[in-house]
């Protein structure tokens, strides 16, 4: 594979930047030796550090110069300055991956030399139990053999797909975003059934296998959610009524709104 011998580096180890490092060196495509990570908060770089023997440092620069792909996972915000502080380590033949929303790769690869490879990427937090959804648009200066690599890296944490750049904010508020939609559901699903009597642990276990089942079952039989739907739902029965209670919620309206207020605001970040 093409990856192989490649160091990766990670500017950020937040919450997304930790998620990408802890599914990567589990899915094995790169040793943990060869990843290395720099952040301004010592707590999250320590705690990589003994937990997964990952190279941990302060300076992003050292983590631009012994890198061969490096993997911007700084808040949208501040991605700017943060490249005008490496620019200079950045020689042609390393490949910059952003993840931040919003952030165009335009905007990107104008703050850096000409000819910088940069690929711009939307995962999402299941990263850190390699289920995570992903998205990847190649730059101006990137190479196949780029995007290649990245969709290795990404697939190796989830599944990834391409998509042209202007599907981004779209895929943004969808699964980049979409977890924190269905958590809530989780939680909600599971109080529902400690109002039913269910003790908390076992109506949350309960309630996330459920969801993991139902997202299992679409992908891997490649059917319509309409007809799994109608699977569970026996005349006269038991489904039908929560479907009712559900549907005079409006729980569709609810869940394309949430999608659509996150993807306009991945636009907004990238004004
Ligand atoms: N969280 C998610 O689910 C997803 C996030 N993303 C994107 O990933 C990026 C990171 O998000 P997230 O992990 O949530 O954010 P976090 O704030 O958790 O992580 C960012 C990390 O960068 C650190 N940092 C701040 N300034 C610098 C600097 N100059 N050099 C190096 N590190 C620095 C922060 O430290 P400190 O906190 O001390 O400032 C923090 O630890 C964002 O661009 C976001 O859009 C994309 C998909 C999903
Ligand atoms: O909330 C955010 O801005 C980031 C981007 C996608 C998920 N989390």
């Amino acid at each position: 594979m093409s990856l192989a011998g490649k160091k990766i580096g990670f500017i950020g180890t937040g919450k997304m930047g930790s998620a990408l490092i802890k599914g990567i060196s589990g899915a094995g495509i790169v040793p943990c030796s060869g990843i290395y990570a720099s952040d301004v908060f010592e707590a999250s770089l320590r705690e990589l550090r003994d937990s997964l023997g990952v190279n941990v440092t302060q300076d992003n620069r050292e983590v631009v110069n012994k890198s061969d792909i490096i993997v911007l996972a700084v808040k949208p915000q501040i991605l700017k300055s943060v490249l005008s502080s490496i620019k200079d380590d950045i020689t042609g033949d390393k490949l910059m991956i952003s993840i931040a929303a919003g952030v165009k790769l335009e905007a990107i690869e104008n703050e850096l030399s000409e000819g910088t490879h940069v690929v711009r990427v939307m995962p999402n937090i299941a990263a850190t139990v390699a289920e995570a959804a992903s998205a990847v648009a190649q730059g101006k200066y990137a190479s196949a053999e780029d995007a290649e690599d990245v969709l290795n890296i990404f697939r190796s944490v989830g599944s990834a797909i391409s998509v042209p750049e202007n599907l981004m904010d779209a895929v943004t508020g969808l699964s980049g975003s979409g977890p924190a939609f269905i958590f809530p559901v989780i939680e909600a699903m599971a109080d529902g059934g400690v109002y039913e009597g269910l003790d908390r642990n076992s109506a949350l276990i309960l309630a996330a296998q459920t969801v993991l089942g139902a997202a299992k079952m679409m992908l891997e039989t490649n059917t319509h959610p309409g007809q799994l739907k109608d699977m569970v739902t026996s005349p006269g029965g038991t489904t039908i009524r929560g479907i009712y209670e559900l549907e005079e919620s409006g729980i569709r309206a609810a869940f394309m709104k949430a999608v659509i207020a996150s993807s306009n605001r991945s636009k907004e970040l990238g004004k």
